[in-house]
């Protein structure tokens, strides 16, 4: 990670108070505070359609905010630019997309916004190098991205988001549709952006094995916050108690997956 001016100290990397979104005519953020401080690892859990996807996709920009404030490294969202600081991997979708690149092209590509004019120097490839390395990838740099599984597809979306270095990592169901095997390689790649100061914060439906790094769970309901503070007791394989949430999204490991995100 290049060093950076300091920063007060706690300032919250992420700071949403308020936050209201909707899309199309539908309410979904309903005045959402969520403030993610140097350091932490933050899940974000609820049930299907409760908004947590739409609380990190305004985050990143994606979603506009109809009210509230948001503020990223203490910087207003409008005067925000220095998007090379954080990391992000969406939802994994099951659009098929059949635009041949290789493992290395994809993870490159994350890399883009540390760059002068596009051009990949060498402290940038090495840093590729070190993200593939990281999902435990780097064997597969050369390998076109349509031929991987679905747990190896994802691993290649988080060496993306991590090829930046970046600061802020924010992942959507980054364990979702992904074997036992996988989750535990990108748990481990996870562990070490912790260990080395990032902070985090994930959409979960299964605390899984994330669950040791998860400082605070932040519970959304009705695109409203219903919790805030201890990540909830595991009960069985899911995250909360009661909980509703199904998967439609989750592809089987074994077959290769063509998601679009990767093209
Ligand atoms: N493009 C869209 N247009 C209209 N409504 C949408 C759109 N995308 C999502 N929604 C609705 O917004 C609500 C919140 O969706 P969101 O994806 O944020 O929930 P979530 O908590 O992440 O759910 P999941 O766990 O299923 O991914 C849902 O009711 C969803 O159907």
């Amino acid at each position: 990670m290049e060093s950076k001016p300091a920063e007060p100290a706690q300032q919250p990397v992420i700071s949403l108070r308020g936050a209201v979104a909707s899309l199309g005519s539908r309410p979904v953020l309903r005045g959402v505070d969520l403030a993610v401080r140097p350091g932490e690892v933050v899940a974000l859990l609820g049930a299907n359609g409760s908004g947590k996807s739409t609380a990190v996709r305004a985050v990143v920009g994606q979603v506009p905010l109809s009210g509230g404030e948001l503020s990223l490294f203490g910087t207003p969202f409008r005067r925000f630019r220095d998007w090379s600081r954080i990391g992000y991997v969406p939802q994994r979708t099951t659009a098929a997309s059949g635009v041949p690149a290789t493992v290395r092209e994809v993870v490159s590509a994350g890399r883009l916004a540390r760059t002068r004019f596009g051009l990949l120097r060498r402290a940038d490839k090495e840093a590729v190098g070190r993200a593939l390395a990281l999902v435990d990838m780097d064997g597969y740099a050369d390998a076109s991205v349509n031929a991987l599984s679905g747990g190896q597809h994802q691993r290649v979306l988080i060496a993306r988001a991590l090829a930046a270095e970046p600061e802020l990592l924010i992942m959507d169901e980054p364990m979702a549709g992904v074997d036992l095997a996988n989750q535990e390689v990108l748990a481990s790649a996870v562990r070490e952006q912790v260990a080395a100061g990032a902070t985090v914060l994930l959409v979960l439906h299964e605390l899984g094995p994330l669950e040791p790094l998860i400082d605070r769970a932040v519970v959304l309901r009705d695109g409203c916050v219903v919790h805030d503070g201890a990540p909830p007791e595991a009960v069985g394989q899911h995250a909360l108690p009661g909980h509703d949430h199904v998967h439609p999204h989750a592809a089987h490991d074994a077959e290769p997956l063509r998601t679009g995100l990767l093209s």
